[in-house]
């Protein structure tokens, strides 16, 4: 597994070795081994899917405290743009984003610490999209920022008319609006 970092300390891609042959390929999707010694140590409690047509934005979500969590995600079918957003107050690049593109086809996971807001756009007429946390879901800590927000200034790849949003995920606050976020020397793994 390649570990690749990003603009913001902490934000990795993941490229996995493929092993192809003439029946296909095999990789390790996940090995806590390897992830914990070459990224850092987590304890993965949850498992997600979500399949979605072109155009789908599902985001900017967080949860919030203790019920934080990290998420390493990855594209089985189709191509997203996937963002991670820094909403540690205090820190460095507070406000700023890594977006990278996550697909079936380059197999490229992406890690999500703890303190960021995330959220994907679907690119291909469909993406089926895994995950894994580190908390269990807490609808009730549940934040979240406008994917629009100007102050973020995430190109989402999509035309404005293209863009399929939930009912939640079309009125979400600006980040200024947000409410509890994270703070950057909080330690929010212990
Ligand atoms: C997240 C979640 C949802 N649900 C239920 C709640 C709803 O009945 C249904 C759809 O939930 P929602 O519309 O919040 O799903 P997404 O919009 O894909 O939310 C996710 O989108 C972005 C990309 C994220 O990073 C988060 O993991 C998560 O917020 O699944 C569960 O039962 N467990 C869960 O962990």
């Amino acid at each position: 597994m390649k570990v690749i970092p990003t603009e913001i300390e902490g934000v990795v891609l993941l490229e996995p070795d493929v092993f192809g042959d003439e029946r296909g390929y095999f990789f390790e999707s996940y090995s806590e081994q390897s992830f914990d010694r070459l990224v850092r140590p987590v304890r993965f409690v949850q498992d997600n899917e979500s399949m979605s047509k072109y155009g789908v934005l599902r985001g900017l979500h967080f949860q919030r405290g203790a019920h934080a969590q990290s998420k390493l995600v990855r594209v089985v079918r189709g191509r997203v743009l996937d963002v991670a957003v820094d909403i540690r107050r205090g820190s460095p690049t507070f406000g700023r984003h890594v977006s990278v593109e996550l697909s079936g086809d380059n197999k490229r996971q992406f890690f999500v610490p703890r303190g960021f807001a995330h959220g994907f756009a679907v690119l291909s007429d469909e993406a089926t999209f895994q995950y894994k946390c580190d908390n269990p879901y807490a609808p009730e800590s549940e934040g979240a920022i406008a994917w629009n927000d100007p102050s973020l200034g995430i190109d989402w790849r999509l035309a404005p008319e293209d863009v399929v949003l939930s009912p939640k995920d079309s009125a979400h606050p600006l980040l200024s609006e947000a409410g509890e976020l994270f703070d950057y020397n909080e330690d929010y793994y212990a």
